[in-house]
């Protein structure tokens, strides 16, 4: 193993990319469009020796294929990942074979990543073999060894994975990911199919042998709660980027980035007498092919920034803003919404979208409500035809029209414009958002 010069971290990821081709439909083809499924979009982060990157968000947003990324099980669209200070993104033969000795994988679903045709001696065996780490005097000694150090007994090396409990069969992953006496280990949701109780001695296990052997851990989660007591550091991950990245410490207490607030507020409460208050995030993620302008963030974020022409109440802001989406991207169904309808006239049929988005009948700010119901009228009227409004014109926001960059703020590193300093009074965090690690 190479040493790495003092300030060059064991890992460091740059501006990384991954686009997978979309399947396109017809017209797409004929138009020779091409369409991306942007799965990373643009991420950097560093991890140094001995240290556990934390990789959270919800399901799609890009965690695993980060990970496979770094493994060159995937191959980058765009940036660089350094390894003891060496561009890994174009290794090839023997030295990628080396590599691979150095960067092992823990995967989710031990039952379907190894072979149930393989006794678990042939299933470490054969990572010693790949990589020539041990004889034949030697190999059997190894496993023995390897299996008494991930809370296993030596007789189980006869057994096939079907016979061993869910958690049994994740030790048999890590050990495999030991053999090769890897410095580096992603660990992708390792815990994540596992009991509570079990979730609590596998994540026990993989710290005792951070400790043992210095290794270092990409650990992806959807869950932050399984990532606060393990990881040095976290990085959220929402639609491809990173939206906020630094210690447990600088992202709970309190919470900063509005995603990372409605994240952990997600998570149950152990003491029954905390009162926090769960924050719903509105409509599921969007597509990771037709991502939103802007903050990706912005069509579910709760404290989008207002535009600053106009004097809006939050919750009132968020519900216009969610309109306006749909508006703009003519996605509104004036014909179904009119077909639940006896009243068809355009003032009933406008209250009745206002009251599905929850937005009041009439705005707060009189020239506000001019543009929305001049908006709303004109798509009532005119539809099915597509309409310009230009409504998401006026009432554009930052978070609506740039793509926040990831940069130091007073703890840890967000891309969020709440910390643009001419933002820094904008509504702030809701005060029933507990403030994880002062009570933990
Ligand atoms: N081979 C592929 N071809 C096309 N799209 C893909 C491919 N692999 C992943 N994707 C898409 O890329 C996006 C990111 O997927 P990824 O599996 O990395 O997310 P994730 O955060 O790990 O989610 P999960 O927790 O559900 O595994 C998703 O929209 C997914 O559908």
């Amino acid at each position: 193993m190479t040493a790495v010069s003092s300030d060059e971290p064991l890992v460091r990821v740059e501006n990384l990319k991954k686009y997978y081709d979309a399947e396109s439909g017809f017209f797409s083809r004929l138009l020779g469009e091409e369409r991306k499924v942007k799965a990373v979009d643009g991420i950097s982060f560093e991890i140094g020796e001995g240290e556990t990157l934390g990789l959270v968000g919800e399901s799609g947003c890009g965690k695993s294929t980060t990970g496979r990324t770094l493994l060159r099980l995937e191959e980058a669209t765009e940036g660089s990942v350094y390894y003891r200070g060496r561009d890994i993104t174009n290794l090839d033969g023997e030295e990628l074979r080396d590599l691979r000795k150095e960067i092992q994988i823990i995967f989710q679903n031990p039952q379907s990543s190894l072979n149930p045709r393989l006794t678990v001696n042939d299933i470490i065996g054969e990572a010693l073999d790949i990589h020539g780490m041990a004889g034949a005097d030697t190999r059997d000694e190894r496993i023995k060894e390897l299996l008494e150090r991930v809370g296993l007994n030596a007789s189980h090396a006869n057994r096939y994975p079907n016979e061993f409990s869910g958690g049994q069969l994740q030790r048999v992953g890590i050990a495999r990911a030991l053999a090769v006496d890897p410095d580096f280990i992603v660990c992708d949701e390792p815990v994540s199919a596992l009991d509570v109780s079990v979730q609590a001695q596998i994540l026990n296990l993989l710290k005792d042998l951070q400790e043992e052997f210095g290794i270092s851990y990409l650990f992806i989660a959807h869950d932050l709660s399984v990532v606060e007591h393990i990881a040095d550091k976290i990085a959220v991950m929402y639609l491809g980027q990173i939206a906020e990245m630094g210690t447990p410490e600088e992202l709970f207490s309190p919470p900063q980035h509005p995603y990372t607030e409605a994240l952990l507020s997600a998570i149950p409460e152990p003491d029954p007498g905390w009162e926090a208050e769960r924050i719903i995030l509105e409509g599921s993620v969007p597509s990771p092919i037709d991502p939103p302008s802007g903050c990706k963030f912005h069509t579910r974020c709760p404290r989008v920034i207002p535009p600053e022409e106009f004097s809006f109440p939050q919750e009132e802001w968020r519900a216009v803003l969610s309109l306006t989406t749909r508006i703009a991207a003519d996605d509104l169904d004036i014909e179904a919404v009119e077909a639940g309808l006896d009243d068809t006239s355009v003032e009933n049929v406008a209250s009745t979208i206002r009251g599905e988005y929850g937005i009041p009948d009439r705005l707060s700010d009189p020239e506000a409500e001019e543009v929305l119901s001049t908006a709303l009228r004109s798509v009532i009227e005119s539809a099915p035809d597509p309409v310009e409004t230009g409504i998401a014109e006026r009432f554009a926001s930052p978070c609506t029209t740039t793509n926040p960059e990831l940069r130091p703020i007073e703890r840890g590193t967000a891309a969020c414009h709440l910390f643009d300093e001419a933002h820094l009074d904008a509504p702030a965090a809701p005060p029933t958002v507990r403030q994880r690690g002062a009570e933990d």
